[in-house]
């Protein structure tokens, strides 16, 4: 039987509409509006997308968003001047640099520059320490969407084993921590892989849950996966021009119970949880006073 269709564009739209509703109340509350600012160093054309759809998706849920834009040729002293700024600045809840920068800025500097408390991205050592701890600040945005996803297609994790591929420091690395907390959407035993992972396919036949985050296209293939496993494509490949996943999804949804398409799977849900994040970010700067 073909596998049931996880999907992540309506998933992520309930949330947002919910999401709205959270914000509208905040603001009626505080006077406050939620502000996230978007910082895009260069032209490449996949952050130029990325980063107009989470502006749209601000817009949508009534916070508010502001986009820098600076050339490929910015210095690293000059964006770290401009996070100093956005630190310093009380109407900006949430900053989010996007990756990847151009080669001669270390990412490291940028991110650890980034104040923790507007660490949206939950990219910073101290928010990755706090969640690895199990008491977590903000939740990573693709993890915790790939959460979200299987908690709303009714896929539990608790006892089940999750193979997550890739140990990126944005995906597989706090996903699989995330996983494996108590409590619910977490309780997995899992096993993370990676490219150089031995045997990799005796990993993800054992797999109930099969997270595959590894950036190559169509790595997954139908003798990689067990029957009636549950298949999360967190990948995001240009292949000849077009959007493919880390998973071959025609031959692997003949044999999975429930797999996310790309496009329209985890990649909607990691701007959703973006948005969820900025609130709590509002939330958290801003005092209300105790009548
Ligand atoms: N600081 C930072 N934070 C990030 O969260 C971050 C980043 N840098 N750099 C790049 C990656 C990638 N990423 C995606 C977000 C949404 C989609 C998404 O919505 N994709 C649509 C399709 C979009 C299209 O057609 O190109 C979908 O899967 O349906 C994909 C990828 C966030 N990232």
């Amino acid at each position: 039987m073909p596998a049931r269709i996880i999907d992540g564009k309506l998933i992520a739209q309930q949330s947002r509409e919910a999401l709205a509703l959270q914000v509208a109340e905040f603001t009626a509350e505080t006077g406050v509006t939620p502000r996230l600012a978007a910082v895009l160093v260069g032209d490449d054309p996949a952050s130029q997308v990325y980063v107009s759809s989470k502006q749209k998706a601000c817009a949508s849920v009534g916070m508010a968003s502001d986009l820098f834009r600076l050339p490929a040729t910015t210095t690293q002293a000059e964006l770290l001047e401009l996070v100093d700024r956005l630190n310093h600045d009380p109407s900006i809840h949430g900053i989010l640099v996007q990756l990847p920068l151009p080669s001669h800025i270390d990412p490291e500097a940028v991110l650890d520059a980034t104040h923790p408390m507007k660490d949206v991205d939950c990219f910073h050592a101290e928010n990755v320490g706090l969640l690895i701890q199990g008491r977590p600040r903000y939740l990573p945005c693709t993890p915790h969407g790939v959460q979200v996803l299987l908690e709303a297609s009714g896929v539990s994790t608790d006892g089940a084993h999750v193979v997550v591929l890739g140990r990126s420091d944005i995906v597989g690395k706090p996903l699989a921590n995330l996983l494996a907390l108590k409590g619910p959407g977490g309780n997995a035993t899992v096993t993370l892989c990676h490219s150089r992972t031995r045997n990799i396919a005796s990993f993800t036949r054992q797999a109930d849950i099969l997270v595959a985050a590894i950036g190559q296209p169509l790595f997954v293939k139908a003798d990689m996966v067990r029957e009636g496993a549950v298949v999360i494509d967190v990948g995001t490949n240009r292949l000849d021009g077009k959007l493919v996943g880390d998973v071959a999804f025609h031959e692997v949804s003949e044999k999975a119970a429930a797999i996310t398409p790309v496009p329209g799977g985890v990649g909607p849900m990691t701007i959703a949880m973006l948005l969820k994040n900025t609130l709590t970010a509002a939330r958290l700067q801003t005092k209300t006073i105790v009548r």
